[in-house]
């Protein structure tokens, strides 16, 4: 069999758009632009009505939320959460916070832009190079304090409430994470405790985590275009807070793609690849967009965790059975979103066990 280092290596990564960083200025154009005209999205048949046909929603204080996560996982790869214990109130700082950010003048946010190989600081999401058209959105992202990022974007004026409502909120994202990852891995059947890295009691708990802040401006002609286009999360969870809806999630079997609600309070929670391969496949990751409106901005804000640094991550011991074999070969994040980084929606086949050098 062919070497899976020497076959990454060889097929380098081919984006349609490797410099697709800096964001259109939004305030400046009345009309679509080409550059962002694509074609019509479809949206699943509003005939689908029901429980079945809807993200399910999950108090966390259920006496059977282990059960209800273990068939959402299933079925959609993502839930909403109630109960989760961060404060309605925190949730609406850290949205006027991000509003704030995003309300600067273009030149001034264009202090912090990232670099094509950084992952924090501000522009287009990381996957507009794989997309032939640009997405009505900005986003900034962040690792732990934003202060350096701050004392550019506000020289003379105070930035310590920006910075410390992102702090709060990526600390209360950190203990919802694993109070999350718990209840999924019991929900497998797996008791956190037995992987070492997933016990906080260990003291050991250093998952490595990015705060995302996206935005998607009012856009005059929402159904030609797409505020970002559908991607799996790389993560092993993503926790997320939406200001409106437009988050959508794909049940690609049976009925497309399907809008998740706004539930006053709630939190999203999305699975992401890392979760899938830990699960050998018994878990999806959601495949998700999120499409825009002509009224409101919208605003949303995601928190990608994921395991510690050194920590590879392969299908579980106790996920596999003669019916099914190991599925995935062990990657750590860094290098899973380098492959992510080549080979975008095919970076799971990259990594399936028989495409590994068996020798
Ligand atoms: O804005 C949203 O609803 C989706 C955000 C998202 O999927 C992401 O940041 O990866
Ligand atoms: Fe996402």
């Amino acid at each position: 069999m062919k070497s899976l280092n020497s076959e990454i290596s060889l097929k380098i990564a081919n984006p349609i758009n490797p410099t697709n960083i800096v964001p259109l200025d939004f305030n400046s154009v009345p009309t679509l632009p080409d550059s962002h005209t694509w074609t019509p999205c479809t949206s699943a048949d509003p005939s689908f009505t029901g429980d079945d046909h809807s993200v399910p929603v999950i108090d966390l204080f259920d006496p059977n939320a282990v059960s209800l996560i273990r068939q959402a996982c299933e079925r959609w790869g993502a839930f909403q959460v109630t109960n989760h214990g961060v404060p309605y109130d925190h949730l609406k700082e850290v949205e006027s916070q991000s509003r704030r950010f995003f309300a600067l003048p273009a030149e001034r946010k264009l202090r912090v832009v990232r670099s094509a190989e950084s992952v924090t600081g501000y522009g287009l999401v990381p996957i507009s190079k794989f997309f032939p058209k640009m997405m009505w959105s900005e986003g900034f992202s962040m690792t732990g304090s934003p202060e350096e990022y701050a004392r550019q974007l506000w020289p003379h004026e105070d930035c310590r409430q920006f910075c410390s409502v992102m702090e709060m909120y990526q600390k209360e994202m950190k203990g919802l994470s694993e109070k999350l990852l718990e209840l999924i891995l019991r929900s497998l059947g797996v008791n956190y405790e037995d992987i070492k890295w997933a016990n906080p009691k260990n003291g050991l708990s250093s998952y490595q985590a990015l705060l995302q802040l996206n935005s998607y401006p009012v856009c005059p002609d929402p159904t030609r275009a797409m505020g970002l286009a559908p991607h799996t999360d790389s993560s092993l969870l993503t926790v997320l807070y939406q200001s409106c809806m437009g988050l959508q999630v794909q049940r690609k079997e049976d009925i497309g793609w399907v809008p998740v609600h706004t539930v006053d309070g709630a939190l999203i929670v999305n699975l992401g690849d890392l979760m899938h391969i830990m699960s050998n496949g018994r878990f999806k990751s959601a495949m998700h967009r999120a499409v825009v409106n002509k009224t409101h901005h919208r605003v949303s804000v995601a928190y990608f965790c994921g395991p510690p640094k050194e920590e590879k991550i392969s299908s579980l011991i106790q996920m596999i059975d003669d019916d099914r074999p190991r599925m995935y070969r062990g990657v750590t994040w860094k290098e899973y979103l380098e492959i992510r980084a080549a080979h975008f929606d095919k970076a799971l086949e990259f990594i399936k066990n028989n495409n590994i050098d068996d020798a």
